[in-house]
């Protein structure tokens, strides 16, 4: 919502959607409340918007725009999208809210309140307990001191349904999810909040008394979308800040926030120009969709960086085939890294979670050894990704190599998120030096001399050409399996999007939409990988064999090279892709930084490798046939000379 420039909804007194307006007075109260107790926010405005389909308007227009009145739909429903605005140009470095200390509802006050005593005196093992401890303080204090709570003011403003978060969501719009892993984690997020109700209130019954569970529902979605994490006397704590919460995100942000100890308030300070009218931001991070959608229930219509960068992930999921005939090695070496990785806990708990995987999955369902999550721009888990594939692509021999212990001192991994696409090919694929002359490892950081296991974290880099054939094989397969969960493809995703009536902005339903359409924008990422570079390989397998049967070795014994027909060499479909590459995005880039450079380099050992036999081949004794096929000297029929 709220994108620059577009589709901002401005509550217009008589517009179709918005209804009759009830009375204003409660962001009245809001901001005397505030200001009576030192708050300064001078320059800003609140506005309510309609969260109908009403005719939208561009960022900045605020003609007509109702000023802090409740905007009550048809249905009778109050708006619950509201938004800061600017009563006058700001420039940047200018302090545009203060937030006295007295007015914020901390962690520490829930953790005072009766219940918040009993949680901390009970060893609950909750999910999330700063949230917790500040909802409990505002169950507990609404319930407790009413329309005399000092924060009463506040608790008027604060949305009353949040029927935009995932968990409110009716099945009809959980079904626009379909095919997506959010559907489960939204499951999985309702079944969470539901045991933190149950667990608090067996340890604090008065919790029946303050709050149902829907009411405990709506007071966790309430935190989680307005708290802020904050450092106050050098403790940190998180926060419910009146009016800084009433900020929406947009990125690249343009106001900064913090708790000045000084001043002992809550601050925000403009980092640009800010034109009067216009809405002021807050940004909430770059986060993907999902993350977006499940903890603020909205989803960015297009959620990327000025750089280009694209933070919208899916987890792909990874199976070893049953039928693999090295299954049992495969899970062995796969389990072996997990031990120690403070990500997968503690030793032995992977191969318990693979054991009950196996025991959960219905028969005929490969066991899951793993979801990782992925984006278009580069990251670890790409790199973790390629590793886990290239293990599980490993055939005999390959996985044999890798299982044996090597005592090595070994360079460091290279880690970091590196944006910058030249960079992309280097910490995805780069190669640490590894003492050993085995190709096929990455290390980390052990003494010299000591032994290393391997596990399948280490094949960072690739193993042969035949590995990365099967990995990249395997790749697709599982993409297209995740791709066909869905009752839609990304085309008509995209479609449906452009339809704003049928997909209304801001609307559950959309905010579904957008997150689909991103998660299939990420897989299918990786299936034009694939497919790019199987198509690599087959143009690098043709120049191999021309390489390997182009060798005709005349009378006199000299080697001589066949010329074979016009096909695009492995430089050519490079330079195209390369060249190409200026005017695509940054998941293309990555796909001919790995075509060129990893591929590149496997092809150059196999050039390598044949010209290092032929080499030997002709020092050795051989014989000749009339065809001038040449034969080893040890081979059958070489006595017959
Ligand atoms: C911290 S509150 C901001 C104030 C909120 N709009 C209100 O009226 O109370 C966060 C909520 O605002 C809405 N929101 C913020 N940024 C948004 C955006 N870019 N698009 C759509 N909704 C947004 C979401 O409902 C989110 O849960």
């Amino acid at each position: 919502m709220f994108a620059r420039g577009t589709a901002m909804h401005s509550a217009r007194k008589g517009s179709p959607n918005t209804g009759s307006h009830t009375s204003g007075d409660k962001f009245d109260r809001f901001e005397k409340w505030l200001r009576d107790n030192g708050a300064r926010f001078d320059q800003l405005e609140i506005k309510v918007y309609d969260d109908g389909s009403s005719s939208s308007r561009g960022r900045g227009d605020d003609s007509n725009e109702e000023k802090k009145d409740t905007v009550t739909k048809d249905d009778g429903e109050e708006s619950e999208m509201r938004g800061v605005h600017a009563l006058s140009h700001i420039p940047p470095n200018t302090l545009v809210m203060t937030i006295p200390r007295k007015c914020l509802i901390t962690v520490e006050m829930g953790q005072a309140t009766p219940i918040g005593q009993a949680i901390l005196n009970s060893d609950l093992d909750l999910d999330a307990p700063k949230h917790i401890f500040l909802m409990v303080y505002l169950l507990w204090d609404r319930k407790v001191n009413g329309t005399n709570s000092f924060f009463y003011p506040y608790y008027e403003v604060l949305p009353k349904t949040l029927k935009n978060m995932p968990i409110f969501w009716s099945m009809e719009e959980l079904a626009e999810l379909n095919g997506s892993y959010l559907q489960q984690q939204i499951a999985d997020r309702n079944q969470a909040i539901a045991e933190d109700y149950r667990a608090i209130c067996e340890v604090a019954p008065q919790m029946r008394e303050l709050a149902t569970l829907e009411e405990f529902k709506w007071a966790r979605m309430c935190v989680c979308s307005r708290n802020f994490g904050l450092q106050i006397d050098g403790h940190r704590t998180s926060a419910l800040v009146p009016h800084a919460d009433m900020l929406n995100h947009y990125r690249p942000r343009e106001t900064k926030w913090t708790f000045d100890e000084d001043r002992q308030a809550f601050t925000i300070t403009s980092l640009q120009h800010i034109g009067k009218g216009s809405q002021i931001y807050d940004s909430y991070g770059q986060k993907c969709n999902h993350r977006f959608l499940l903890n603020y229930g909205f989803a960015v219509e297009d959620n990327r960086e000025l750089d280009g960068f694209c933070p919208n992930e899916v987890p792909l999921e990874l199976y070893v085939s049953p039928d693999d005939p090295l299954l049992n090695e495969k899970l062995e070496f796969w389990t072996r890294g997990e031990i120690n990785d403070k990500n997968h806990g503690p030793p032995g708990r992977a191969t318990t979670r693979l054991q009950s995987t196996h025991a959960a999955e219905p028969l005929g369902v490969p066991p899951l050894l793993k979801r990782i999550r992925v984006c278009v721009s580069s990251n670890e888990n790409t790199r973790l990704l390629f590793s886990l594939l290239r293990a599980l692509a490993c055939n005999g021999p390959e996985l044999h190599a890798l299982a044996s212990p090597v005592s090595a001192s070994c360079g460091p991994i290279v880690r970091g998120d590196d944006r910058s696409s030249s960079n992309v090919a280097r910490s995805l694929f780069g190669f640490p030096e590894l003492p050993s002359s085995n190709s096929v490892l990455t290390g980390s950081p052990m003494p010299f001399g000591a032994t290393y296991h391997r596990s399948c974290r280490d094949i960072r880099h690739p193993v042969s050409l035949r590995n990365e054939r099967a990995a990249l094989r395997l790749l697709l397969q599982i993409v297209e399996r995740h791709l066909s969960a869905y009752s839609t493809t990304l085309a008509e995703d995209e479609t449906d999007l452009l339809d704003e009536l049928a997909y209304p902005r801001f609307s559950n339903k959309r905010h579904a939409k957008i997150q689909v359409r991103g998660e299939k924008e990420v897989l299918h990422h990786f299936a034009r990988w694939a497919t790019t570079a199987l198509e690599v390989l087959d143009v690098i397998e043709e120049e191999l064999q021309e390489e390997r049967g182009s060798i005709e070795v005349s009378s006199t014994g000299r080697v001589s090279v066949v010329n074979h027909e016009e096909r695009p060499s492995f430089d050519f479909l490079i330079q195209r892709m390369e060249d190409d590459a200026e005017s695509r995005d940054i998941g293309h880039h990555t796909i001919v930084r790995y075509c060129a450079d990893v591929l590149g380099s496997l092809r150059r050992e196999e050039f390598k490798n044949i010209r290092r036999q032929r080499v030997l081949q002709q020092e050795q004794p051989r014989a000749r046939t009339s065809s001038g096929r040449i034969w080893r000297s040890h081979e059958p029929g070489s006595s017959k000379r």
